[in-house]
C-alpha cells in the first residue's frame, strides 16, 4: 500500500510524518509513502497575528484540503492544532502512541529552567492565553510577550536574547532535538511544568491521521494500528473541547489519561490575567471517553460561571 501523506513544510511537520508512518508500518508491512507538502498561508506569513491569515486551525484546513480534492490520501497534524470541527466527510482514522503531553519551560545560558527561580521582572515568550495565564497565577511580575514561528525559530529568538524563557510543547522540542545544531542545543536548558498549574492543549503530544470517512478499508486499517491509549485520550480531551468551546484566545487546558481501564481526566480555566483559576475533574470508563469530556467541559462551565469567569 501507498500512501500519498499531505503535511506541512515544516521541520517539525516532517519528523511527524516519518514517526506516524514507521509506527503504522510496524503493523501494516507493505505501507509505503510520499509526502505531498502543503505550503500554508500560515506558513508564508509566519509574522503576521493568526486573526489575520484566518484564525487557528488554518494551517490544518489546507493541509486536509489535499485530500479533500484527491491530491492526498492522508493528513497528517499535531492534534492539537485541528480545530473541533473538521470537515465531515474526514475522520481522524489514525493515531501513534502520545509523546509526553506536558509543557516545558525552556531558558537560556544563566537562567534556571524554573518558574520559581526566574529573576523579577524576567520576560516570558509565548503567543498562547493558556501559556500566559498560567504562569502569571504564579509569578504576575513576569512580562509575557508575544512569540510565534515554528520551534527552531522560536528557539533561535530566546538565545538571541529576546526573551529570558520560553514556554513549548515537550513533544515537539522531543522530536526535533536530535535536529538542532549542537550550539543551540548546549545554549539552553528545560524542565517539565506542572499539568495542574500549565494544563496542556487537548491532545497535545498526539500526531493525528486523518482520511476520507468513505474509504472503508483504509480507515479500518489505520484504526487497527493505532494506539488504543492515545485514541481513548485523544476522544476524550477532543469532547472537551468541543463542548467548552477553546481555541488560541480561551486559557483552558485539559489532559486525560488512561490507567487500565480507567479514563482521568482533569481541567483547568484561568482568567485571563491568571488570577482566577478553577479546576475539574472526571473519571470514567475507556469504553466512552466523549462522556468524560463532556462531563468535565459542563461541570467546568458551571463552576466558571459560579466564580464570574464566564457570563
Ligand atoms: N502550536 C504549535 C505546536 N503544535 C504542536 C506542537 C508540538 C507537538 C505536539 O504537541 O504534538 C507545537 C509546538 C508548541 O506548542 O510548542
Amino acid at each position: 500500500m501507498k500512501l500519498r501523506v499531505a503535511a506541512r513544510g515544516s521541520k517539525l511537520s516532517l519528523i511527524q510524518v516519518k514517526l506516524a508512518m514507521d509506527w503504522f508500518r510496524r503493523s501494516i508491512p507493505d505501507l509505503d509513502y510520499e509526502v505531498v507538502i502543503v505550503k500554508t498561508r500560515g506558513d508564508i506569513h509566519q509574522d503576521k497575528p493568526f486573526h489575520m491569515i484566518g484564525g487557528k486551525g488554518v494551517f490544518e484546513k489546507e493541509v486536509n484540503l489535499a485530500v479533500l480534492d484527491g491530491r492526498a490520501d492522508v493528513a497528517v497534524h499535531s492534534l492539537k492544532d485541528v480545530p473541533s470541527m473538521v470537515d465531515p466527510r474526514l475522520v481522524l482514522a489514525g493515531v501513534p502512541p502520545r509523546d509526553p503531553p506536558y509543557d516545558v519551560l525552556v531558558v537560556r545560558d544563566g537562567y534556571e529552567p524554573n518558574l520559581e527561580a526566574l529573576p523579577k521582572g524576567a520576560v516570558v515568550g509565548t503567543a498562547s492565553a493558556r501559556r500566559r495565564a498560567a504562569i502569571l497565577h504564579v509569578r504576575p511580575d513576569l512580562r509575557v510577550e508575544v512569540l510565534r514561528g515554528n520551534v527552531d525559530t522560536r528557539l533561535r529568538k530566546l538565545v538571541s536574547g529576546m526573551y529570558d524563557a520560553i514556554i513549548l510543547a515537550e513533544a515537539g522540542l522531543k522530536r526535533l532535538w536530535d535536529e538542532l545544531p549542537e550550539e543551540l542545543r548546549s545554549s539552553i536548558s528545560y524542565a517539565r511544568l506542572d499539568p495542574r498549574l500549565v494544563p496542556p492543549a487537548p491532545a497535545q503530544g498526539i500526531i493525528g491521521v486523518y482520511t476520507l470517512a468513505e474509504r472503508k478499508d483504509l480507515v479500518e486499517a489505520l484504526r487497527k494500528a493505532s494506539d488504543e491509549k492515545a485514541l481513548v485520550e485523544a476522544r476524550a480531551e477532543r469532547a472537551f473541547l468541543s463542548v467548552f468551546g477553546g481555541g488560541c484566545h480561551v486559557p483552558v487546558g485539559v489532559l486525560a489519561r488512561l490507567e487500565g481501564d480507567t479514563l482521568g481526566l482533569i481541567a483547568v480555566l484561568y482568567s485571563q490575567d491568571g488570577s482566577k483559576r478553577v479546576e475539574v475533574s472526571a473519571e470514567g470508563d475507556a469504553s466512552n471517553p466523549e462522556l468524560v469530556g463532556i462531563q468535565a467541559a459542563l461541570e467546568l462551565r458551571k463552576r466558571a460561571v459560579e466564580e464570574g469567569m464566564i457570563a
